[in-house]
């Protein structure tokens, strides 16, 4: 179980055809990308949903199948509080109890906001201590790692009496830790050291609260170690796979292609994990660029960020010929073939990998529908995937594509889709910065576009998970 990781333009030119370049102004004060290495981290969902991603597991308990290793494990150090015990198996528990645990966790959640660095440094450095053995599965640094454990409990906090949103979040969380080397038999370690992390630091303290603590973590781990046990049924933990091209089309983002050392199935418009040779166990995620290919291979547009590591390493070191590691396929901005109402597309700057996926997966199936792409980008220059759209657009009457990236005008991406439309028949797709969805949400709402039919990468997740 890893807590955090392992227990949590290039033209220059007008475009072509239908497309217009629409004004809109810079802004100064663009929120920073909270994950840090500019790099698509977060589940798909519809508006105002959380969705599901390894931000990073937390809870532990045990497979029914094997007993929790105790023994040594559970010596108490220095300055440490006795570990809670951890029953071996519980059904969800009834409704009320539910309820009455909820609130009890919400609390400490509550109170331990303000200290939130002091408790999860708390929690490594038992964790640590107490079962060095799980180092391993950390990556080097923990910076970021540190910071994956409380925001992971949040959403889960902020879902305990979400059964079906909770459930799908900590499956996909128990999938997801595969690829860490993480087994049903760390869960329990975890679990212990965090609740010894609480406990600490929660103000109010006291048997009930750390029961419905030892409930919920009970609960909730189960579901991630089953949910990764099935999957161990079906699909590797991760895939190797070899850099097969590498284009450096802007001195910062590159379009990397690679083979997977096996069949990698997934759909348009998901994204997985991506792990690189000089980082080791330090992953980053990147949504699939181009819709599932006969080839096998798999494509993704990187933006090296100031201090990012990963997307520093895929951009300016990455060739032909090195390996890196996938985890497993995750994301629901998948297209509904159900229908055929149109789709508004709003990708801004690298955001526009999964977009320009979905059009490929809409051509694939000969269709029927309309698709209107909104490309947002700082300046011509950073349009670096333009010409890919628009020979897409080219080629498809029901494909129009706009750039948006005049730096003198007043409008920025979201407010670009104002100018045209009506929209109100048509799904909406939105993928870049979280400020971008936000402001993008916000101004599909407006105009009409229920809730329902606006699919993006989680603002909260993108926000809470980190990577
Ligand atoms: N690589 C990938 O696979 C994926 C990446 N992403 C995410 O996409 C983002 C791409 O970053 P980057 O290429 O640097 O993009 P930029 O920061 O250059 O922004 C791209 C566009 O979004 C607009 N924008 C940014 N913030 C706001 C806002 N608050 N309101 C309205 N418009 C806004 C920009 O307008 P302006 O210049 O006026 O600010 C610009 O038009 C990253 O956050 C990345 O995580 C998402 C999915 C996949």
């Amino acid at each position: 179980m890893r807590v955090g990781g392992c227990g949590a333009s290039a033209t220059g030119r007008p475009p072509a055809g239908g497309s217009r370049h629409l004004p809109r102004r810079r802004c100064a004060d663009r929120p920073r990308d909270v994950r840090g290495e500019g790099t698509m981290d977060a589940p798909t969902t519809t508006s105002g949903e959380y969705d599901t991603s390894d931000g990073g597991g937390w809870f532990a308990s045990h497979p029914s199948s094997s007993p929790p290793p105790r023994g040594g494990d559970q010596e108490t150090h220095a300055g440490a509080p006795a570990p809670p015990h951890v029953p071996e198996r519980r059904t969800m528990p009834a409704p009320g109890a539910a309820s009455a645990d909820a609130a009890r966790i919400r609390r400490t959640m509550a109170e331990i906001g303000p200290v939130a660095d002091k408790v999860t440094s708390y929690f490594y450095a038992l964790l640590f201590v107490r079962h060095p053995e799980l180092r391993p599965l950390f990556p080097a640094a923990m910076d970021v790692q540190r910071d994956r454990l409380l925001k992971a409990l949040l959403i889960a906090a902020e879902h305990l009496d979400n059964t079906a949103v909770l459930v799908d979040y900590l499956k996909n969380l128990g999938r997801g830790h595969r690829k860490y080397g993480t087994h049903a038999a760390h869960y329990p370690a975890v679990g212990e050291c965090l609740i010894g992390a609480l406990s600490q630091y929660a103000a109010d303290w006291n048997r009930e609260t750390e029961a419905a603590w030892v409930r919920a973590y009970t609960t909730i781990s189960q579901v991630m170690i089953d949910a990764a046990a099935a999957d161990e049924l079906r699909a590797p933990a991760w895939w190797q796979a070899e850099v097969v091209t590498h284009d450096l089309r802007t001195p910062d983002v590159a379009v990397v292609t690679v083979r997977p050392d096996q069949p990698y199935p997934f759909l348009a418009g998901q994204y997985t994990s991506v792990e690189t040779p000089w980082w080791p166990r330090v992953w980053r995620h990147y949504s699939f660029a181009s819709a599932p290919r006969a080839d096998g291979l798999l494509t993704f547009h990187v933006k090296a960020v100031t201090a990012g590591w990963v997307s520093r390493a895929l951009v300016h070191r990455a060739r032909p010929g090195d390996v890196i590691r996938l985890g497993p396929p995750t994301g629901s901005m998948t297209v509904d073939h159900t229908t055929d109402s149109g789709m508004l597309c709003l990708g801004g700057g690298t955001g526009i990998a999964p977009i320009k996926a979905l059009v490929e997966d809409v051509a694939e199936r000969g269709a029927r529908r309309q698709v209107e792409v909104f490309y947002g980008a700082r300046t011509d220059h950073d349009l670096y995937d333009i010409d890919t759209l628009l020979g897409l657009q080219q080629g498809n009457p029901w494909l129009s594509v706009r750039a948006v990236t005049d730096q003198q005008a007043r409008l920025r991406l979201p407010d670009a889709i104002r100018v045209y439309g009506p929209w109100k028949e048509f799904d909406a797709y939105l993928s870049g910065p979280p400020g971008m969805i936000r402001s993008g949400v916000h101004a599909l709402r407006d105009i009409g576009i229920p809730p329902g039919r606006i699919r993006h990468d989680s603002v909260e997740e993108l926000l809470l998970a980190g990577d």
